[in-house]
């Protein structure tokens, strides 16, 4: 039986190597995927990893029909056993909706990946709809961690190094910054409690190098 798959963790944990490592092993054993990724920071129809890996992908729009791409592509005598789906946090209700009709309807496994919050800690709209239709749900198992050494659970985003909690739910960016980011925003993964405190590296480092104030009166 075909499945939908969704795996999930911080930004950094790892889930663009796994996509690639999935497809790697399936390919390997004769399967014929196809690779999709959506405004991934290395640029359109890109899927890269921070471990250097990088491979041709099928750019996900905003209107972008999975199921007409697939039913298309089988019709013209295409073969098609898996889908790769990366950035799947930015996908649209519909077009997870429509992940899922495939693997119900035409039997292919689709193996998503994604972040599950925004920097608000919010869900996005597409992990929030893999949430509530994934046939397994995978948390990466390479724990990001926090500054402080705990698991990262949270990604913060930062604006000329100070942390926000207002503003566009998507910027592209990365841990450290890119080129293709706005110049001032970056990203951070912390813990909920250092999330919740707004307590970045950088603002606990500079915290913990505060002068003691002197014991008058
Ligand atoms: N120089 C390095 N050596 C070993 N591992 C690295 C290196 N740089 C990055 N990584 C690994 O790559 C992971 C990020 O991989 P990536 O697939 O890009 O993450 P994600 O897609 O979840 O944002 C890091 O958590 C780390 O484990
Ligand atoms: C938290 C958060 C992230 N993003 C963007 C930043 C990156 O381009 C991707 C995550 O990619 P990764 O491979 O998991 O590192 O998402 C965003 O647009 N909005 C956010 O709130």
């Amino acid at each position: 039986m075909a499945e939908l798959h969704f795996f999930t963790g911080t930004m950094d944990s790892g889930k663009s190597t796994l996509a690639l490592q999935t497809n790697h092993n399936h390919a390997a054993r004769g399967r014929i995927g196809r690779i999709f990724t959506t405004r991934d920071r290395a640029g359109a129809s890109i899927l890269s990893s921070r471990l250097g890996l990088t491979h041709d992908a099928i750019e996900v729009g905003e209107d972008f029909d999975f199921w007409r791409y697939v039913v298309d592509s089988l019709t013209q005598g295409g073969r098609i056993d898996y889908l790769i789906c990366d950035e799947a946090q930015f996908y649209r209700t519909a077009q997870i909706d429509q992940l899922a009709k495939i693997v119900d309807e035409l039997q292919i496994d689709v193996f998503a990946f994604g972040i599950l919050t925004d920097f608000r800690t919010q869900l996005f709209e597409g992990s929030s709809r893999l949430v509530e239709l994934a046939d397994r749900m995978n948390v990466l198992q390479v724990e990001a961690l926090c500054w402080c050494g705990k698991r990262a659970t949270h990604n913060a985003r930062t604006e000329n190094g100070v942390m926000v909690v207002e503003g566009e739910v998507i910027v592209v960016g990365d841990v450290d910054q890119v080129d293709e980011a706005p110049a001032d925003v970056a990203y951070e993964v912390l813990c909920r409690q250092h999330h919740r405190r707004r307590l970045t590296a950088a603002r606990a480092k500079a915290v913990s190098l505060a002068p003691e104030p002197l014991p008058f009166g």
